[in-house]
This record gives structure tokens, sequence and C-alpha cells, in this order.
């Protein structure tokens, strides 16, 4: 019953600037996803378009063979950003009943359990709280909102190392409960690689991947030796930076390693995880020829 939701060549303008090119990819139904890009990548941009905030300027957007934007497809999208869409005097309860009004079946219960971690009542104003509590209220009403397509803007900002942890276990739990996709943008790479299957990553107004996190950190090696031994090693493989370390070079590459090349006793492999991945891949400039 659960459709794929499919990104097909959408491209957005704000004025003349480009900020998405040609992007396509598609959402399989309950997967947990991690939307990655630098600051201002155009990922909140994206999160908005597929949840009909604003409009492509072309492209399309499709929940199974429905373009997402009527009642039927958007009852089943929602999005939780960074932009506040509430009434002033908003009580975290009274969104609570938004969403439920909006997507039924609203999980009150488990919500209240959530608030509670949080160290927060319903009966609170949403605009008078700190950033941190404003997202653990966003979070609380996210995971328990009944639709199969979970956006999740920035859903760490401000929250602290010990109410990030209750995210991260309250989200399993949701996803245990009522599997469903969810898509998280987030900054915070290393926090989330436990935790996502898959990675969309943007990066100069295109998708640069879009893979299962386990294939990407197959082909993530750092291999380091002697810098000559290092080089004569890694010819010809797809090195994404090295760091020299006085005549110790570290090769950081995203490739298969050649079964047939023999590794000269010197030389070590190991591996880096999807944060390094991030850095060296959206690191432009200082690349290597692609
Ligand atoms: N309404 C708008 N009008 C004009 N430009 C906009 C508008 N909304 C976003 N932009 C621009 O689009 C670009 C992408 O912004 P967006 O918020 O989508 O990035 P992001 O990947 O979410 O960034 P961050 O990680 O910093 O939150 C930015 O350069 C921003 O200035």
């Amino acid at each position: 019953m659960m459709e794929q939701l499919k990104i097909s060549h959408l491209s957005k303008k704000f004025g003349r600037r480009v900020i998405l090119d040609d992007v396509s990819f598609t959402l399989e139904p309950a997967k947990i996803y991690g939307l990655l890009g630098r600051n201002g990548a155009g990922k909140s941009t994206l999160l908005n378009l597929i949840s009909n905030r604003i409009f492509p300027t072309s492209g399309s957007i499709k929940l199974g063979d429905q373009e997402v934007n009527t009642d039927q497809t958007l009852d089943q999208v929602f999005l939780i950003g960074e932009d506040n869409l509430y009434y002033k005097q908003v009580k975290i309860n009274q969104m609570f009943d938004l969403a439920d009004g909006a997507y039924g079946n609203f999980d009150y219960q488990n919500a209240e359990q959530m608030l509670k971690r949080f160290e927060l009542e319903g009966n609170q104003k949403f605009a008078k709280l700190s950033t941190g509590q404003k997202t653990a209220a966003k979070i609380s009403l996210a995971l328990n909102v009944d639709a199969d397509y979970i956006f999740l803007d920035e859903p760490v900002l401000g929250l602290d190392v010990n109410h990030r942890e209750i995210f991260y276990q309250e989200l399993i739990k949701s996803y245990q409960k009522r599997p469903r996709t969810i898509v998280l943008s987030t900054h915070l790479i290393d926090e989330i690689q436990q935790l996502v299957e898959h990675v969309i990553l943007i990066d100069r107004h295109q998708v640069l991947e879009d893979t299962d996190v386990q294939d990407l950190l197959d082909r993530a090696y750092d291999i380091s030796g002697p810098a000559k031994l290092v080089d004569q090693y890694t010819e010809g493989l797809n090195v994404l930076s090295t760091t020299d370390l006085g005549n110790i070079r570290t090769a950081h590459v995203f490739d298969q390693l050649p079964e047939d090349r023999i590794l000269p006793d010197q030389v070590q492999v190991g591996h880096y995880d999807l944060q390094h991945l991030f850095i060296y891949l959206t690191n432009g400039g200082q690349q290597k020829d692609a």
C-alpha cells in the first residue's frame, strides 16, 4: 500500500539563482534516509518542494503515480521544518491537535511520553521555548504523525547531547512500531551513520550520491605509508584527497581496491567513516581530477 516517492528532473530557481538543478531520486517506503549537503546546498528547499510549500521551476514529485499536490498525497507527507508555521500563541498540545486534524490517528500517548523525556509540558507556548526545546517539541510532534513519509529538517538543532540521544532512541522506537520512510536532514553525520540506511548527498545543486550507507563505507579506504608506495598502490584509483605527515602519506580512496595488486608491507589499509567521506566528497577545489 505504501508507495514510492519519486522526484524527477526537479529544478528550482530563486530569481536567476539556481538552487537545485535537475535533481532526481526515488524514496522507497519504510526506509530511513539521511539528506546531506553543506550549508546552502538546497536541502531545505528540496524538502519544502516535496511537501508542496514552494513550487518547482520544473520537474515533478510523485507519490506512486500521483503528483504530490493533491489532498490524498499530501496527507501522506509530513515535514517539520526550521520555519515556524504556527500562530503566535500556539501551545504544544494544540500543535498535536492540528496534526491530528490534518493527518488523523495522532499518537498522543507516545507524544506525551516524549515531551516528558524532554522535560516539556503540553500546555507550554511554542514561541516561548528555547531553540533546543522548540526542536524537542517539533520532533515529539513529527514522530507521532500518521503519515508514510516524515521529513525532519535539522531535527537535532540546538539539542544537547542527552536530548539528541533521546531523539535517536525515539526515532528507532517509532520506526519499529510503525515502519515508514523518515528523511533526516542534518549536519551531525557521525551521529546518524548507524541510524540511516541510505544517503542522498546534494552538492553543487545536484545529487552527488544516492547510495546505501553500507555501499559507501565499503569503498571508503585510507591507504597509508611511504608516499611513493602509496601513490603506486593507488594509481588509477579514485583518490578523493591525500594527507601528508612527514613522508607518510594517507590517500583517502573511494573505490574498490584492486584484488590483483600487491599491498607492500609498509602500506596499511584502514577505513574512514561517513563524516569523512562527506568532507572529502564536498571539499571541492582541493580535489584530484575527477
Ligand atoms: N525564498 C528564497 N528566496 C531566495 N533564495 C532562497 C530562498 N530560500 C532559500 N534560498 C537560497 O537557496 C539556497 C539553499 O538554501 P537551503 O535553505 O535550501 O539550504 P540548506 O541546504 O538547507 O542549508 P543549511 O544546511 O545551511 O540549512 C541558499 O543559498 C538560500 O539563500
